[in-house]
């Protein structure tokens, strides 16, 4: 590239990163593999613009989708302004709060002027000032957001204290008013969450084999068409006993039913009953009355309420209209779990059709298509709930995440001085992480460009990871369509990992169909093959992550550096529990919310493919097929770019924790070029353990203290072989299986119940301890002291080690 002297520094960019910086391009797309220098580049475009090209600061919009991104873009703009290089130092320091960062974030917006007046700002902070300014014409300025989750948003002091499902579940109980309402949401609850009826086109009719089907009352029964008679009674607040046993002479049958109020037994005879003549026969001997009903009626629910109506409530004399009023409380006392995923369901949807800008009259009309049952029952009672939240959130003046858009692009449609007024401000529009952007976005980016606004994108397709809440990686990939006039620069050198894990990554994420190609080198040379770690039993590799975080540590690598990631929370709660007494304050993350970090140590949890394991492409559910059809292979790349997303965070070592025999597939697309070639799945961990010489237990071999007894290991430890370990480990029935193979039995055990019971003793606690043991008894001192009854025995004996 020719030379170029221009007064912001550009030196540590590299030629592509260069051009894209001082590219006049009316509409840019800057793509690029990870760790290439995106958001570098975009920050460099900030100063150039204002340095070189004299653009007033307040005419510099640009755009990041999190909170955290655009206070790491500011404090980045920070550092390059702040030539003492106190704001880089201050923000490395270790241990510094949110709130200490925040502040000061804010002090050095005030001494750089011109940095306050960029908009640096999530498209949602965006939208919030917009109708915080202007939003009186289209609904409130003084509302309130409504977010997913109680507690931590970037717009805390304006949020509503409900949320959003605090609001769903309020109006699902004010619907539950209406009783068929909370009938059929307890039906729905109890067959395709308690009972698991999923996918299949018809119901199951009959299973000989037992009783399946829950009734609303809650009793087991064994067809479908028995839960439709016992739901019936249920309903109309009939009391009934569900195959009752009845004695005649030395005979005993069990009929279906029995309801006492009409004193009559009940049978339902389905093509797969067996023959009735002779029950019958004994039945009326005995005087009982006994009715039958046919499968055949049931097929048609309006003829079969018509037949129970006339030979059941006929029989009935006491008033039914006094049927005990129902109470959504009690029908879902015993299903919270239940209900509680049933709401997540509804809001997933509600996102969803807001994203998907379809009318809800279509939404509707598509699900009543639908061939399977659990469909149409899903929407039947979701958009009621959607339209009574919707109507609830109006009247109190809140708007959710989405509503800030739609809100704001209503505004800019309907008012077109408004629009000129904020195209006419941001003659430059930065926008990162441009493959997560979804269909509203998308409008209101083009409702703020006009034809001579600069528009610069960067992005990643191969990182497009919230397809799942409704980002469009087809703008990305398919840019030029979407954008005319448009330019694209690919950059193809990265910069934070080594070759191993850049190839390993790029060889990944090729098996993609739905992608642009691009060739990316790593700059760094040499490095650790990438290590993966097949356990046997769940839990297993606790150990081997252990002893690879103290390795690292040890060779000077501080614990920040240091990322755990997973694809689910649940993935990683044991390793927590486990690493919680190493005294190493790792990072625990999901591969969602590590985006745009990097660290130089990574391990990747639950990489099987057992269920819940990865890939997961749980948005294969039916319900959300409705919204937007989509097929497995496109849900599957979506959790491969999550793949690509989790190995490209990691700068120098990489270990991927698998299990034997259930190997997920995305490991086996790695090459094994780039594999640790010592490793085959066979292999197994091992493990260093040594024997205290006093009390023989076995332990971790750099324990200092014995957990058991309190000797000092280091005089009294013996090596031992981890065949010893694994014949103690196996001896022990009653730890859980997945413990095995982490840390010796008992000093995991022990550790459970009492985590601090072994640690040394401060010098404090010793003080304390001086000055209490005579006033408590030894029970209050166990809890004061977090130690176990013997430790403080042996303490107030003074025979502790
Ligand atoms: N020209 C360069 N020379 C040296 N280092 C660079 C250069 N460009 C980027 N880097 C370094 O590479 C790393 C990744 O940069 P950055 O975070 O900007 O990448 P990115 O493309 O936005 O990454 P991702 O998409 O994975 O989040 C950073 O540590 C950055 O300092």
């Amino acid at each position: 590239m020719k030379y170029l002297t221009t007064k912001t520094d550009l030196t540590s960019l590299n030629d592509k990163q260069r051009e894209a910086v001082i590219s006049e391009s009316k509409r840019l797309l800057v793509l690029a593999g990870a760790g290439s220098g995106k958001t570098k580049t975009l920050l460099h475009k900030i100063n150039y613009l204002i340095d070189d090209k004299l653009v007033n600061a307040e005419n510099i919009l640009a755009v990041t989708f999190t909170k955290n991104a655009a206070n790491e873009m500011l404090d980045r703009m920070i550092v390059s302004a702040d030539k003492t290089g106190y704001y880089e130092t201050f923000i490395k320091t270790k241990g510094i709060t949110f709130s200490e960062r925040n502040k000061e974030r804010q002090n050095y917006l005030n001494k750089f002027p011109w940095l306050s007046r960029l908009t640096i700002k999530t498209i949602h902070s965006l939208c919030y000032q917009i109708i915080k300014t202007d939003g009186v014409h289209v609904f409130d300025n003084k509302f309130k957001i409504v977010a997913d989750k109680k507690g931590n948003n970037e717009f805390l002091a304006n949020t509503a204290e409900e949320s959003v499902s605090d609001i769903i579940e309020k109006v699902t109980i004010n619907l539950s008013q209406n009783k068929q309402f909370l009938l059929k949401l307890k039906r729905y609850i109890l067959d395709y969450f308690v009972d698991f009826i999923h996918d299949t086109k018809d119901n199951q009719e009959f299973r000989p084999e037992g009783k399946f089907f829950t009734s609303l009352k809650g009793d087991k029964v064994r067809s479908k068409s028995e839960q439709f008679i016992a739901d019936w009674l249920y309903r109309n607040s009939i009391d009934y006993v569900y195959e009752p046993e009845v004695k005649v002479g030395k005979s005993t049958f069990h009929p279906d039913f029995f309801i006492q109020q009409a004193n009559l037994y009940l049978e339902h005879i389905s093509n797969k009953s067996y023959p009735s003549f002779w029950k019958e026969g004994k039945m009326k001997i005995a005087g009982n009355t006994c009715i039958k009903t046919f499968d055949d009626a049931t097929h048609n629910s309006a003829i079969f309420n018509k037949v129970l109506d006339r030979v059941i409530k006929g029989r009935i004399s006491n008033d039914l209209s006094s049927a005990t009023v129902l109470h959504y409380d009690e029908e879902f006392s015993n299903f919270r779990k239940e209900i509680t995923r049933f709401f997540r369901e509804v809001n997933e949807v509600r996102n969803k059709i807001v994203n998907s800008e379809k009318p809800v009259e279509q939404i509707i009309e598509e699900a009543a298509k639908s061939e399977f049952e659990r469909v149409r029952m899903f929407y039947q009672l979701a958009i009621p709930i959607i339209e009574a939240f919707n109507e609830y959130c109006v009247n109190k003046s809140y708007l959710d995440f989405d509503g800030l858009l739609t809100k704001s692009i209503q505004l800019l449609e309907d008012y077109p001085a408004i629009k000129e007024r904020y195209q006419d401000k941001y003659k430059f529009i930065l926008v990162d992480e441009f493959q997560d952007v979804n269909n509203l976005q998308v409008n209101l980016l083009n409702l703020l460009t006009k034809k001579e606004t600069q528009l610069f994108c960067v992005g990643d397709d191969w990182q497009s990871i919230y397809g799942f809440r409704g980002s469009e990686i087809g703008y990305i990939v398919n840019f030029k369509q979407h954008f005319s006039d448009s330019e694209l620069l690919t950059l193809k050198l990265n910069y934070r990992s080594t070759d191993s894990i850049v190839n390993a990554s790029t060889e990944a994420i090729k098996k993609n169909k739905f992608q642009i190609p691009k060739d990316i080198k790593a700059v760094k040379r040499g490095g650790q093959k990438i290590k993966i770690f097949y356990e046997e039993q769940e839990g297993q590799s606790n150990a081997f992550i252990w002893e690879t975080i103290e390795k690292h540590i040890q060779e000077g690598i501080s614990p920040e550096e240091i990322l755990v990631l997973y694809r689910r929370s649940a993935m990683a709660s044991d390793l927590k529990q486990a690493l919680k007494h190493s005294g190493h304050k790792i990072q625990f993350k999901t591969i969602h919310s590590a985006k745009g970090l990097e660290a130089k140590v990574v391990f990747i949890l639950g990489l099987h493919s057992n269920k819940g394991g990865f890939p997961d492409p749980w948005l294969q559910d039916k319900i959300y097929q409705v919204i937007k059809p989509t097929n497995y292979d496109y849900l599957l790349e979506e959790e491969r770019r999550l793949f690509y997303v989790a190995l490209t965070r990691a700068q120098d070592y990489l270990y991927l924790i698998s299990q034997k025999g259930a190997v997920s597939d995305f490991i086996r697309d790695i090459p094994s070029d780039f594999v640790f070639q010592d490793q085959s799945e066979s292999k197994e961990a091992s493990f260093k353990i040594t024997l205290c010489s006093k009390c023989e237990s076995t332990l971790k071999a750099h324990y200092k203290f014995c957990p058991e007894c309190g000797a000092n290991i280091q005089a009294n430890s013996l090596p031992i072989n981890s065949n010893v370990f694994n014949q103690i480990k196996t001896e022990v029935q009653e730890i859980p299986l997945k413990h095995k193979g982490y840390l010796e039995y008992h000093i995991y055990k022990a550790r459970l119940e009492n985590p601090r019971a072994y640690e040394p003793w401060s010098e404090k606690e010793n003080e304390l301890f001086d000055k209490y043991k005579d006033k408590f008894d030894v029970k209050r001192l166990c809890e004061l002291f977090g130690r176990s009854e013997d430790v403080i025995t042996a303490r107030l004996k003074d025979e502790y080690i």
